[in-house]
């Protein structure tokens, strides 16, 4: 039986989705599913039909989810894709209210991970019915019979429940197709009463504007209707409704309960169409909206400047390009007075921030300096005012500070259990809080921490990794803030604060900032006509200091005799050297040595030197 989007029988949909740690083959399942219901020819399968974007593509992730429509056994099933990544568990968490059941996916030759069981959660908080799979059990190194009983174990079914399939073979597919069909509940809305559809995404297109892909609670959605935001109070003409099969296919008859689908408004930005908004009819509104809409906040922020000055416009074109696709960017003028014109941009997180900064470069060919992430800060005042701290120019010096406030995480780390001991140090090593720890079998550990976001994103994810050779997982979700002793250390060039360089460090750790800072220094900045102190300060204070000893660099001193020409090639050489290099105070301090002093990556320090 065909069935006609806005006509289809509530009872014949089955809205789901797969939640996976990274890496544990939900594209590849998806692709599989896609070809198995015969949406994609074998001919015109390509790997990863999902992944539109490039570096999605190329770094094997997923960050914008997307919905296609699957006929299936008489049934229509909307497989809706979600984006694995801690960053973004806000679209995650939509993505999953717009589904009834969630396939839960776990590689069968490395067990459940920390986005196993954050994901899980999550599902569970949005009331889904979970159906646990393993996957790629066509590994030799696949142990699905272990990790059958882990994954039970955790969701408290029988190992006999769990379904084994290899999305690379298609072994299992069907059947778990079948499974679908059988055990997720059909949506349930009223069909006769206003329409309320959530949004779980928008995509911005360069031809089409923004494209909004929507779950039908309530009601229905037509063509050519005129529709309302609930969050903004804005209202858009629907120029186009529809679903996807993989491409997009117009639906005359519009949506109805329990269908997913996109809207095509004219929007051109993405902000006007933000996920977790509930779209309704604009001639007969609906008197509620769904609930859990939140506005993205941005919780690490970063200064990016162009390396070279005459970017600054076209840096602002790309970010005002970037931010039409992405609601949660978000940014402002920012000036430096080593790095010049640049932007204070504010990030979900890491992740966040590297996708940025890679499309930044790689689709807008610009070259950037960012300076070290920071959390948002609350500083209190004792005169009772408040401050809301991004950058560490703005913390403010002097005595007057009352309370400093910082964001924590709940961070859960899945591992071996012959890495706690590893995994404590680096842990405690960051304040971190010991909150519990669990064994989900003999050999693998759960171990939770409340640890300071501004911690996580100061290069412990690579610790962690490297302390556990690659086999500990992290998960984090904010958990409020707490109380810290935190300072800011300024780095001075001949009593010069260079404020690129300056951060907000916990008491205990400033010495060794300033004194590493100040070492990375010394080795970066060349040797300059008269002695350089660096300084590494608290307030008025000198925690750390190292010196550039003074150099004459006489360009022409190999030149004996009078070739005149090759003297002014020399002199026009140093002069284009100069250049790249930024002046502070007298110092002249050469574009990569900030790159390098500024990167937590110790190849870069290295190139610089050379
Ligand atoms: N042998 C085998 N390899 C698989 C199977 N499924 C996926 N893979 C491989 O596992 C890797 C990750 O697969 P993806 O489908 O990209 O994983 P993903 O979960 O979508 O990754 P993210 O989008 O980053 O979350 C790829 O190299 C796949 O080829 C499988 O059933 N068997």
């Amino acid at each position: 039986m065909r069935t006609q989007p806005g006509q289809t029988d509530p009872a014949l949909i089955r809205n789901f989705c797969i939640i996976a740690h990274i890496d544990h083959g939900k594209s590849t399942l998806a692709d599989r599913m896609l070809q198995i219901t015969g949406v994609v020819d074998d001919r015109s399968m390509r790997a990863q039909y999902l992944d539109r974007m490039d570096i999605e593509r190329e770094r094997g992730i997923t960050i914008k989810s997307q919905a296609v429509r699957l006929p299936w056994d008489g049934h229509v099933l909307n497989m809706i894709d979600t984006p694995g990544h801690v960053d973004f568990t806000y679209e995650v968490s939509r993505s999953l209210q717009a589904c009834e059941g969630a396939i839960l996916l776990v590689d069968a030759a490395q067990g459940i991970e920390a986005q196993t069981l954050a994901n899980l959660y999550l599902a569970m908080n949005a009331d889904l019915h979970i159906i646990p799979v393993l996957n790629k059990i066509d590994l030799p190194a696949a142990q699905p019979e272990k990790f059958a009983e882990e994954l039970a174990g955790l969701i408290g079914c029988d190992p006999s429940d769990v379904l084994k399939v290899s999305g690379k073979t298609g072994v299992g597919v069907r059947e778990l197709l079948d499974h679908v069909v059988q055990t997720v509940p059909a949506p349930i809305g009223v069909a006769d009463s206003a329409a309320r559809a959530l949004i779980f995404d928008s995509v911005y297109d360069t031809y089409r504007g923004v494209v909004t892909y929507v779950r039908v609670v309530d009601g229905h959605l037509g063509k050519r209707e005129r529709i309302l935001m609930m969050s903004t109070n804005a209202t858009h003409e629907t120029l186009e409704i529809g679903v996807i099969s993989p491409e997009p296919k117009v639906a005359d008859l519009g949506l109805g309960v329990g269908e997913v689908g996109y809207l095509i408004t004219g929007v051109k930005d993405v902000r006007q169409s933000r996920v977790g908004d509930t779209v309704t009819s604009a001639a007969k509104p609906a008197k509620d909206m769904l609930a859990g809409y939140e506005h993205p906040k941005p919780m690490v922020f970063s200064g990016l400047y162009p390396i070279d000055g005459d970017e600054y416009p076209e840096l602002r074109e790309a970010l005002d390009k970037l931010q039409l696709n992405d609601a949660a960017l978000v940014y402002e003028p920012e000036t430096s007075a080593a790095l010049g014109f640049g932007f204070r941009v504010g990030f979900l997180g890491l992740l966040h921030m590297e996708i940025v900064r890679e499309r930044l470069e790689r689709e807008f060919g610009l070259s950037l300096i960012s300076t070290a992430p920071n959390v948002v800060y609350r500083v209190v005042m004792e005169d009772g005012k408040e401050l809301t701290v991004t950058n560490p120019s703005e913390f403010p010096t002097g005595g007057k500070i009352a309370q400093v406030f910082e964001p924590v995480t709940k961070s859960t780390i899945l591992a071996p259990a012959e890495f706690i001991g590893a995994i404590m140090e680096i842990c405690q090593g960051r304040r971190g809080q010991l909150l519990g720890m669990d064994y989900l079998s003999e050999d693998r550990v759960e171990i939770r921490y409340t640890l300071p976001l501004g911690e996580i994103i100061f290069d412990f994810f690579d610790q962690l990794k490297s302390r556990t050779r690659g086999y500990a997982s992290l998960d984090y979700e904010p958990a409020g803030e707490q109380e810290a002793d935190l300072v800011k250390v300024d780095i001075l060039l001949q009593g010069e604060a260079v404020d690129a360089f300056s951060a907000i460090v916990h008491k205990d750790k400033a010495y060794g900032y300033g004194v590493d800072m100040a070492k990375k220094l010394r080795e970066l900045i060349p040797r300059q006509q008269f002695e350089v102190p660096i300084q590494a300060a608290i307030g008025a204070r000198v925690i750390a200091r190292e010196n550039i000893r003074a150099i004459r660099k006489d360009v022409l001193a190999k030149c004996y005799g009078g070739d005149i020409s090759r003297k002014r090639k020399l002199l026009e050489k140093q002069k284009e050297g100069k250049k790249r290099m930024k002046m502070v105070g007298r110092v002249e301090v050469p574009q990569e040595a900030f790159v390098a002093a500024l990167s937590t990556d110790s190849s870069a320090a290295d190139k610089a030197k050379k």
